[in-house]
């Protein structure tokens, strides 16, 4: 058997990197070259991820010190904004490492491929800086871009995720207490997502987020104006046609309900509703924020850029 590739994780303690160490710590072909939190640092990894079969430790590794690490690929799992001195150094260092940024950071940047496989996968294969989308632009992307021939005026969609969406610094939006029996909405315009999504879709999209009591699952309703009426038979069958050889897109009838979405590696995509004149449709699309929306993805596009098969690891 061949060596397997190694693999360092940079904010290795937030909620996005748990799932990365099991995924890492599950797969044939990875292996945790080294998994960085400053507040977890001296603690054993298998504590978090019992996958990983070795006695790892968490360390406080400088940027520096990650750029020189043995490592095929480096996870950046880290706040927006946090982690460009990780990318400086390994640019300068070990130019040669793959990174997979979980962050914002980079999804705007030309010299990023953006890593929504199921959209973009042609330009994502063989690449070594990939910008990893966001939760709610993966589900709001996929729910939209099969329709997109088919619309006249921009899709407005309404988004709900778990709190662990926003991660693990206190905020009102993960503060369970304040969140129990209760819906927030936030961000009403200009949400970075919708931004996101426009930019990748390559069409203006309305989008309005909400965090909801639970701590994982997403789900987003999108009503999609029509150029010309279309009968929901007819969607239904343009996502089918779209998605029918994505082993991590589902399509169902009815519409998927938030639960459907939670633990599940993939998206599932459903409703399919015409109003009775034909002029929108109305679209449901159910997603793991941590899973498809974070670190299924990642691995997804790790896969692809060590050449790998893409779904090799995952839970398809
Ligand atoms: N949560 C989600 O559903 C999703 C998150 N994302 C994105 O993934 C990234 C990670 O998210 P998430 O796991 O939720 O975040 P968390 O807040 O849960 O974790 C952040 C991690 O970064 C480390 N960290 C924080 N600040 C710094 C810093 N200045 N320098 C070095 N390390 C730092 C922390 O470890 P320590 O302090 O111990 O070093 C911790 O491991 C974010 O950019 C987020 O937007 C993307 C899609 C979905
Ligand atoms: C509930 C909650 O706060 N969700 C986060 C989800 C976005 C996210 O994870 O951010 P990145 O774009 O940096 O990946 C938010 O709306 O900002």
């Amino acid at each position: 058997m061949s060596e397997p590739y190694l693999i360092g994780l940079v904010g290795a303690r937030g909620h996005t990197g748990a799932e990365l160490l099991r995924l890492i710590g599950g797969h044939p072909e990875l292996m945790l070259a080294f998994a960085v939190s400053r507040e977890w640092a001296g603690r054993r990894v298998n504590e978090i991820a019992p996958e990983i079969l070795d006695d790892c430790l968490f360390e406080a590794l400088t940027p520096e010190e990650v750029g020189d690490r043995r490592a095929d690929a480096v996870i950046l799992a880290l706040p927006d904004g946090a982690g460009a001195d990780y990318v400086a150094a390994i640019q300068k260092r070990a130019p040669e490492k793959i990174i997979i940024d979980l962050s914002a950071d980079y999804r705007f940047d030309d010299a990023w491929a953006y890593g929504l496989p199921e959209l973009f996968r042609h330009r994502i294969a063989g690449k070594r800086r990939i910008a990893n989308p966001g939760c709610y632009a993966t589900a709001m992307q996929l729910a939209v871009a099969p329709l997109l021939d088919h619309l006249d005026g921009p899709p407005s969609l309404f988004g709900v995720s778990g709190y662990s969406g926003a991660g693990t610094t206190p905020s009102p939006r993960n503060d369970a207490e304040r969140l129990k029996d209760n819906l927030m909405p936030y961000a009403l315009a200009g949400h970075k997502h919708e931004r996101e999504a426009s930019r990748h879709l390559g069409r203006t999209v309305r989008f309005t987020p909400h965090v909801h009591p639970a701590f994982r699952g997403l789900l987003v309703t999108a009503h999609l104006p029509l150029a010309a009426p279309m009968k929901a038979e007819e969607v239904r069958a343009v996502f089918i046609k779209a998605y029918k050889d994505e082993p991590l897109v589902s399509i169902i009838d009815g519409p998927p309900e938030l639960k459907d979405g939670t633990g599940r590696a993939g998206v599932v995509i459903g409703g399919f509703a015409v109003s009775a004149d034909g002029d929108h449709a109305v679209v449901v699309a159910a997603e793991d924020n941590l899973l498809k929306g974070a670190s299924v993805q990642a691995i997804q596009n790790l896969n692809l850029a060590l050449g790998l098969d893409e779904f090799v690891g995952l839970p398809v």
